[in-house]
């Protein structure tokens, strides 16, 4: 929590302000953040200065390990985040690839589950990551990686999280995560929970221990509709001891997680939090 808050600080006292062209808002910007989270010792990393909806991140993060390109998928499996960007941007309303109504296009867990070959096929990239770590092997080239310019023509955003590289040493995994393009106010709630959730279940489902995840953020930034709320209100809380994170151990297979595994399988323990605060999006 405290390195969540340093860097909003951060962006408040040194932030510069861009002008974004897609959103058409500004942002307070800072380049460069390095957040750590130690899952060895289950310190959920669960903002606790507002209260997180953290259940809908979970629920994001699985759909991308699905391989799932529709927003209406994703509100199954219980989060809403996909609806804007699937359903009220212009440009991408306008984009001949779009598929109708909740149609995403090929972002996030198309890529990562589905990335086309020129040749023809297509490669499963989180598959050859389970089955190689699985049976102890860290090639030193253990990469999810979502971004894939040849096709951002055909999603409706570029992914913002968009490479887990994935590390074993002796029986502990570690996951590195790259983040270009960090909404702190709100994305991060939900980016922070997701890189500690992912290695806590690749380490579950392929037998190892997991040990410390790496979080590495390019630009930070808060719009500048968030700004007072960032800095009079969320800025002026104390923060709470971290939760913790409890997950079904009847999960051990990428097969489980791509069939019946459901926000249930998931709970948080001594979870204390101030109010929630509802900060604007920009589509
Ligand atoms: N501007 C922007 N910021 C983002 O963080 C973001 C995007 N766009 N587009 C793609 C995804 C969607 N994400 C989202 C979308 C919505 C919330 C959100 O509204 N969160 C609220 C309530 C969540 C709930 O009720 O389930 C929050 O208070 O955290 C968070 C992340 C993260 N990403
Ligand atoms: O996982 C996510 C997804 C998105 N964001 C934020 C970061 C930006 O504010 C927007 C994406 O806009 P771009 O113009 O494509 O950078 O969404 C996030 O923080 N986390």
């Amino acid at each position: 929590m405290k390195q969540y808050l340093e860097l909003c600080q951060r962006i408040v006292d040194e932030g510069v302000w861009v002008a974004n062209e897609r959103t058409g808002k500004r942002c307070l910007t800072v380049i460069n953040a390095d957040l750590e989270y130690d899952v060895a010792g289950n310190q959920f990393p669960l903002i606790t200065t507002r209260k997180s909806f953290w259940k809908a991140a979970i629920a994001e993060f699985l759909g991308y390990i699905r391989g799932y390109d529709n927003a209406a998928d994703f509100r199954k499996l219980g989060a809403k985040t996909w609806d804007a960007n699937a359903n009220l941007n212009e440009a991408w309303l306008q984009n001949p690839h779009r598929r109708g109504e909740d149609d995403m296009g090929r972002v996030y867990g198309v890529q990562g589950r589905r990335w086309a070959k020129p040749d023809g096929g297509s490669v499963d990239q989180l598959r050859k990551v389970v089955d190689n770590l699985s049976r102890g092997v860290d090639d030193r080239g253990e990469i999810i990686s979502f971004y894939n310019p040849g096709e951002f023509h055909m999603g409706c955003l570029r992914p913002c999280m968009h490479t887990h590289n994935f590390s074993l040493l002796d029986d502990t995994l570690y996951l590195t995560s790259y983040q270009r393009s960090c909404d702190v106010p709100l994305g991060l709630n939900f980016n922070q929970v997701q890189v500690f959730t992912f290695l806590a279940l690749m380490a579950q489902i392929t037998g190892h221990q997991p040990g410390r995840a790496y979080h590495k953020i390019v630009n930070a930034h808060i719009y500048e509709d968030q700004l007072e709320l960032m800095r009079d209100v969320q800025l002026k809380r104390e923060p709470y001891p971290a939760p913790q994170l409890e997950i079904n151990p009847a999960i051990k297979s990428l097969e489980d997680l791509e069939t019946w595994v459901t926000l249930d399988d998931f709970k948080v323990h001594n979870y204390q939090h101030h109010d929630p605060i509802n900060y604007p999006f920009s589509v």
